[in-house]
């Protein structure tokens, strides 16, 4: 497999560590004049990775949906890298990868096509439609960094389920991201293949990117995730580090003092967050199947 390659780098303005990127204030998102996510508050910050759990239908996508104007904002506010999000226009600096979506089998499309389609944000209309050296360059890596580089000339309908997946991934991070939002990555994807990302996650998290990733398999990323945060009913009912879910729960312990916190000599720059958990019961399953 792959792995000793670099990530795609950033935008070259990336929020400094620490920064807050992601601030819901209130919010309450979605549909029609349905709530389903209520009253959220949440910061998130440069360099966290972020998994966010909850059982089936409790409001994850809709939240993660919310920040990225998605769905319809009931109240609250909500902030992208210091910006109200009505006036916020820098949607390159936040990748999504969508729950549940593969490439349609009517896409006629190589891989390297559809990854290049995450360079539009970066492209001016006086720019040639020919793809510059640089594009090809960080179209290369992304493929390189998700294990498809070998199949970059394949049709896209020809690959696996998580292959598409990994596609997806990595047509978001063409876009070189300061926020990488993902929703289930690692969902209907088969073991081998879940490592294969996992590692993909783990060398963007070496390199600082923030992640929103919302997740059933929690054990798929641990030594991964430095928050978790927990939906439950539409309201947030956790939030703060693994150690202390593992400790409210009595359920989950998860490795995450890998050997990516040990093998560095400089300190880690990323927060530490304060754990914030709510009264009441935690949904015994917590997310986590
Ligand atoms: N487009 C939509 N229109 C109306 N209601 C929706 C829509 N999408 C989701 N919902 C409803 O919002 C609620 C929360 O759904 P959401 O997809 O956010 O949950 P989830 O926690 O991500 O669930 P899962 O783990 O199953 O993916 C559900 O009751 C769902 O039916």
């Amino acid at each position: 497999m792959f792995v000793n390659s670099t990530a795609p780098t950033t935008a070259a303005d990336a929020a400094p560590a620490g920064a807050p990127v992601l601030e819901l204030s209130h919010a309450s998102f979605g549909y029609a004049d349905q709530a389903v996510v209520q009253g959220a508050d949440l910061t998130v910050r440069a360099g966290e990775v972020v998994a966010v759990l909850g059982p089936n239908g409790s409001g994850k996508s809709t939240l993660v949906r919310g920040l990225l104007g998605l769905n319809d904002r009931l109240g609250g506010e909500v902030r992208l890298f210091g910006t109200p999000r009505e006036s916020f226009h820098d949607h390159g600096r936040l990748g999504y990868v969508p729950q549940r979506h593969t490439l349609s089998a009517s896409v006629r499309a190589t891989v390297e096509e559809i990854v290049a389609v995450g360079r539009l944000s970066h492209q001016r209309w006086w720019w040639p439609v020919r793809r510059a050296a640089h594009d090809q360059e960080v179209i290369a890596r992304a493929l390189e960094v998700v294990g498809l580089s070998d199949r970059a000339d394949a049709d896209v309908s020809t690959l696996s389920g998580g292959q598409q997946r990994r596609v997806l991934i990595a047509r978001a991070l063409a876009s070189e991201p300061d926020v990488l939002l993902m929703d289930e990555p690692t969902a209907g994807v088969d073991a081998a293949n879940q490592q294969v990302l996992s590692t993909v996650l783990a060398r963007l998290r070496e390199r600082g990117t923030t992640m929103v990733i919302v997740t059933h398999e929690l054990t798929a990323l641990a030594g991964i995730v430095s928050r978790i945060v927990l939906v439950q009913g539409g309201r947030i009912a956790f939030d703060g580090t693994p150690d202390e879910f593992a400790t409210r729960t009595g359920q989950f312990t998860p490795d995450h003092h890998d050997h990516h916190e040990h093998d560095h000599d400089e300190v880690d720059p990323r927060p530490r967050v304060r754990g914030t958990p709510t009264s009441g019961p935690l949904d015994p399953r917590g997310g986590i199947r």
